[in-house]
This record gives structure tokens, C-alpha cells and sequence, in this order.
């Protein structure tokens, strides 16, 4: 079975990114009690912290040590330009210190450190290794650090998003969601009148971490959710794991609509006249991240949507990990024409049809597919 075929892959995805999600609880906390020397400028003006770099050198890493770094080919969103610069020594040094931190906690978790801290140059190695493009042949991890990198500066939302992509397809994703509650008490800041409340449970002890982490094997049918470890504690596996599965709610009147939290990065009064032309009643649940994803697996809302603006290409690390979850834990994710992602073409899903619709079901779906093809014409995009 395609499941237990990934089974070693899977749970040491899932072991590593455990790993991340401490790192950038550490990294966040220090962003708050200190300064914002940490966080600097990328091209695009999407801030990227110490965190960024450092989880995917240490992802990288641990990928390498346990699978063989001849094995391993890893996308991922970083590169190491931001810090090559001759002013950029303190953040380098910054990076280098919370990577070996965080390598040195690696056997709490059930992997192996490093038997000497590392230098500058391996964990340089280690950020570098991670150029692959991806394609539609062979085995590649891919990889966002820190996906939701305004959310993680803002002290909110953000994930750590692993998956490995084989031949074109997703095998298997996990998404590490830091600030996402298993006992979710309310996912949503920008509405106060609107809760989410989660029907997890209640197995975890109280002592464990206030974040969770989500993983499916493409083709299992099930998706599981792990609370993040939290002071002493070891990850033992399974870790507490339970299932999840997705809302069963398909009346669009009682559905909840996530997206993301920037109106640069989705049309709001698009995605809004969609949302009335099938019914949608509740205010759409802002959220930064694919911690939206992991809010569609969870059951926490039905529908997430995202419609860039045109020319904007989208890329394989924002999705991969969150789109193989929803799906086994029982949701449907397509471009906006209702055609699957396509993960074959690089680092792009190229081809896409306009946006984005994940839902927790097809009688969602099919209505906001059809109100897709009913309104664009007159929208602008
Ligand atoms: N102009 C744009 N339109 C759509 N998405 C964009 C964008 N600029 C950046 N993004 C992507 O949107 C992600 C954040 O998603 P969201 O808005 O749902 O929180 C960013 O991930 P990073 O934060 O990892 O860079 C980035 O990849
Ligand atoms: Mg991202």
C-alpha cells in the first residue's frame, strides 16, 4: 500500500518538523521579549527572520543524516543571499547559534545531532542544499520554514510545511502549526463574535504544547494530528496521534470561509461576492498561513479560498503539505476551474485556473466552482 510504502518517510517528516516548530516558538519568543533586530527585508518585502533560515538548515540537515544527503533533493523556499551580505555577520551568527540549539535537542525528538556543533559553512551547506527545482520525476522534499512569515512576525498564525513529492505527485505532507491549538478555544482575531471551537480531544495531557502537527500519506485515507511537545516531555510515537477528519457540514448558510489575512495576497471582495452567491452566511475567518489548510483537515471551517492577483504565480511549498491532508482527510482541493493542483512543473503549479477552492466536500465545492464560472466575466480580475 502507498501509505505504509512512505511509513519511515512520514514519520520522520513528522519528527523533524516537530523539531522546526520548538525552533520558531523559541525564535518567536525572543522576537517579543527583545527587539526586531531579526527580522529584515526579502526583494519582496515579506519580512524573513533568523526562523526561516534556520529551520531549513536544520530540516535539511536531518533529512540528509537520516536518508543520506546523496538521497535527498529538497525545494524550499530560502536561499542564502540575505545573508552572503557583508553587513549581515550578526544575523548569520544568529542563525548558526539557533541552529545548532535546535540540532543539539534533536534526540528528545527521536533523531540524531550532529557529534560536533557545526560550522558557518555546513550550515550554509545545509540552507544551500535546498535548491532543487523540483519536476515531474524522482523524489523531492519541499519545503517552507516558515510559511505565514507576516503571521510569525505578528506574534499569530504561521506553519512549518514539509512534504516530499514523488514523480509529480505528493506522497505525503505534514504541516507544523505552532500557535494552533489542539483544544481550539478561537482561531479567529479579527472576529470577535465568531468562534471556532474544535471537537479534538481531550487524550492530550494539558502539559503538552498549545500547538499541533498534521500529517497524511497520499492514498491512506486518514490524517492525524499530533500536540507539540512541550517542556520536558519526549516525543514518544505515535505521540498522542488522533485522527481528523473534515466538517461534515455541507449547507453553505452554517459553512465558514478561511482566507488569507492580506488583501495583497487574495481578492477580499471577490472571494466575498462568491461567498453570497452560494450562501455563505458567517464572516470569513482571516488567518495567516496554511494553518488555513490545517483548519479545512480539522474541521474548524469548510471552504478556504485564495485568489491572487493575476500574474501571480503560485508556488509548490505553499501548498503541497496542506493540499494532501485536507484530501485524506476527507476534502477536495482544485484550481478554480476544478482541475487538481499540478506539483510536476517545478517550483510553480503552473497552469493554475485563476485561484484556489479547498473544501470539506463536493457539494461545496461543485457550487463555488459553478459560482466561479457564473461571476467571472464581470469580476476584475
Ligand atoms: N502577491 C501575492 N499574492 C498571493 N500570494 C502571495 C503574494 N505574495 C506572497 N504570497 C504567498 O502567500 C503566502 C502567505 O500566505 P497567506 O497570505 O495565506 O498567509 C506567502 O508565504 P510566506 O509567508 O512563506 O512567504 C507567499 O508565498
Ligand atoms: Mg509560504
Amino acid at each position: 500500500m502507498e501509505a505504509e510504502k512512505y511509513a519511515k518517510e512520514l514519520e520522520v517528516a513528522v519528527r523533524v518538523v516537530h523539531v522546526a516548530c520548538a525552533l520558531c516558538g523559541r525564535v518567536q519568543e525572543r522576537l517579543f521579549s527583545v527587539n526586531d533586530d531579526h527580522v529584515m527585508s526579502k526583494d519582496d518585502d515579506s519580512p524573513v527572520t533568523v526562523a526561516d533560515l534556520s529551520v531549513q538548515a536544520t530540516i535539511s540537515w536531518l533529512l540528509s543524516e537520516t536518508f543520506g544527503s546523496q538521497n535527498v533533493s529538497i525545494v524550499a523556499e530560502e536561499d542564502t543571499e540575505i545573508i552572503s551580505k557583508d553587513d549581515s555577520a550578526g544575523l548569520l551568527a544568529a542563525v548558526v547559534a539557533t541552529v545548532n540549539e535546535s540540532l543539539a535537542s534533536a534526540p528528545k525528538y527521536g533523531l540524531q545531532s550532529p557529534e560536533t556543533t557545526l560550522e558557518t559553512a555546513e550550515v550554509l551547506k545545509a540552507i544551500r542544499r535546498c535548491s532543487s527545482t523540483g519536476g515531474p520525476s524522482g523524489r523531492h522534499w519541499v519545503l517552507d520554514p516558515v510559511d505565514g512569515t507576516v503571521g510569525f512576525v505578528r506574534g499569530d498564525q504561521y506553519a512549518v510545511a514539509l512534504a516530499m513529492v514523488e514523480d509529480g505527485k505528493v506522497v505525503l505532507g505534514v504541516l507544523g502549526c505552532p500557535n494552533y491549538p489542539v483544544k481550539t478555544e478561537s482561531l479567529d482575531y479579527h472576529y470577535q463574535n465568531h468562534e471556532t471551537k474544535s471537537n479534538l480531544a481531550s487524550a492530550i495531557p494539558e502539559a503538552w504544547g498549545k500547538g499541533c502537527v498534521l500529517y497524511a500519506s497520499k492514498g491512506s485515507g486518514k490524517a492525524w494530528l499530533q500536540p507539540l511537545i512541550a517542556g520536558d516531555n519526549i516525543l514518544e510515537w505515535p505521540n498522542y496521534a488522533q485522527l481528523i477528519q473534515v466538517s461534515s457540514i455541507d449547507d453553505p448558510a452554517l459553512a465558514t470561509l478561511c482566507e488569507p489575512v492580506e488583501k495583497a495576497n487574495s481578492n477580499h471582495s471577490f472571494t466575498a461576492g462568491l461567498a453570497q452567491s452560494v450562501g455563505l452566511r458567517k464572516q470569513p475567518m482571516r488567518v495567516h498561513s496554511m494553518v488555513k489548510y490545517a483548519a479545512i483537515a480539522r474541521g474548524d471551517a469548510e471552504i478556504f479560498m485564495k485568489f491572487a492577483r493575476s500574474g501571480y504565480k503560485e508556488k509548490i511549498w505553499d501548498h503541497a503539505a496542506g493540499v494532501v491532508i485536507v484530501e485524506e482527510a476527507g476534502g477536495v482541493v482544485s484550481d478554480a476551474g476544478g482541475r487538481l493542483l499540478d506539483f510536476s512543473k517545478g517550483i510553480y503549479l503552473e497552469g493554475l485556473d485563476r485561484g484556489i477552492i479547498a473544501c470539506s466536500g463536493l457539494t461545496l465545492h461543485d457550487k463555488l466552482i459553478a459560482a466561479v464560472y457564473a461571476s467571472w466575466d464581470s469580476s476584475n480580475l
